[in-house]
């Protein structure tokens, strides 16, 4: 595996009495797509926020390419595109302005990038030259996407990237991320609510519960390796599962269990009279996961 370019440890964060991150121990490789899940205010906007520096964490350390994330040199900084969740483009410029502007403060920007997305995206003469804070939404959420790859980043975060696009719009953007990935090697960070985007371009996910990291593996590995295991309960409480995702009882004291299991795991169980094995979709592993 190639070094990781980031590592968290033991990394705390809490607003008031309210604890967001509990203790977050992570490493990104290089290279890696990785899709960040969890319920709403899991944490994972703090998660992204404290990792690229830009939000202080009260206890624990991160390491981006090597350096201490909260003194991180102008080069290291140039290596990184950022998309946020709520936009935070200067509303008075226009997208032209504020494309020049960003221009000035990279050393490495890519021009003809720039021009194909904009002309891709819509961006036609008129949207232009108007000011960003007139833009629709969906505007001016690609404008920013457009912004943070224009630099060709080594690592890119993207906090719901695609939450206020069209079905046209995300599948656009993300075969433009997924060409940027296999081209460049960028290393990709994006949490999404939109389950099967994440199917179409993730290759590892990781979910976030608890204020930690509860589960991270790649995604076709996670989907062919899991299932959930229903019987009778009384079989079922004896059964000594390694991997355990979770448990939930239904009504009439049945319950069921999503569990990862081997190979020789899945053949031992499906041979135990009374139970019963069934592949989980991500959907249900991200119900399991995060309950
Ligand atoms: N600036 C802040 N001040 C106080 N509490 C905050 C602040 N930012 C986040 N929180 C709280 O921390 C928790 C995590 O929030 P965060 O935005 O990181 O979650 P999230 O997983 O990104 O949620 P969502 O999926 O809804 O975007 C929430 O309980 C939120 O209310």
């Amino acid at each position: 595996m190639n070094p990781p370019i980031l590592t968290l440890r033991g990394v705390r964060k809490s607003f008031g009495n309210h604890a967001a991150l509990t203790g977050v121990d992570w490493q990104i490789g290089q290279g890696k797509v990785i899709g960040l899940l969890g319920r709403n205010g899991a944490g994972k906007s703090t998660l992204m926020e404290c990792m690229l520096g830009l939000r202080e964490i009260d206890d624990g350390a991160i390491a981006l390419f090597g350096e201490p994330v909260d003194a991180l040199s102008e080069a290291a900084r140039a290596r990184i595109g950022y998309v946020p969740q709520k936009s935070d483009l200067f509303e008075w410029l226009t997208p032209d302005q504020l494309l020049a502007y960003f221009r000035t403060l990279y050393p490495h920007w890519n021009e003809a990038k720039v021009e194909h997305l904009l002309g891709r995206w819509g961006f036609d003469g008129a949207a232009r030259s108007r000011k960003i804070g007139n833009l629709s939404g969906g505007q001016q959420q690609r404008l920013s996407i457009i912004r943070a790859l224009a630099h060709e980043p080594d690592l890119l975060v993207l906090d719901e990237p695609v939450a206020g696009l069209d079905p046209m719009g995300r599948r656009d953007f993300l075969r433009e991320l997924v060409n940027d990935v296999v081209e460049r090697g960028t290393t990709v960070v994006f949490s999404t609510h939109i389950l099967s985007d994440l199917e179409r371009v993730a290759m590892d996910v990781a979910f976030l519960r608890e204020g930690r990291i509860a589960v991270e593996a790649p995604l076709d590995e996670l989907l062919d390796g899991t299932r959930r295991v229903t019987g009778h309960p009384n079989v079922l409480s004896t059964l000594r599962l390694e991997q355990e995702l979770g448990r939930v009882r239904h009504d009439g004291g049945a319950f069921s269990i999503v569990a990862r299991v081997s190979e020789q795991e899945a053949e031992r169980l499906d041979g135990t009279p009374g139970v019963r094995l069934d592949r989980v979709s991500l959907e249900d592993l991200f119900e399991e996961v995060t309950r």
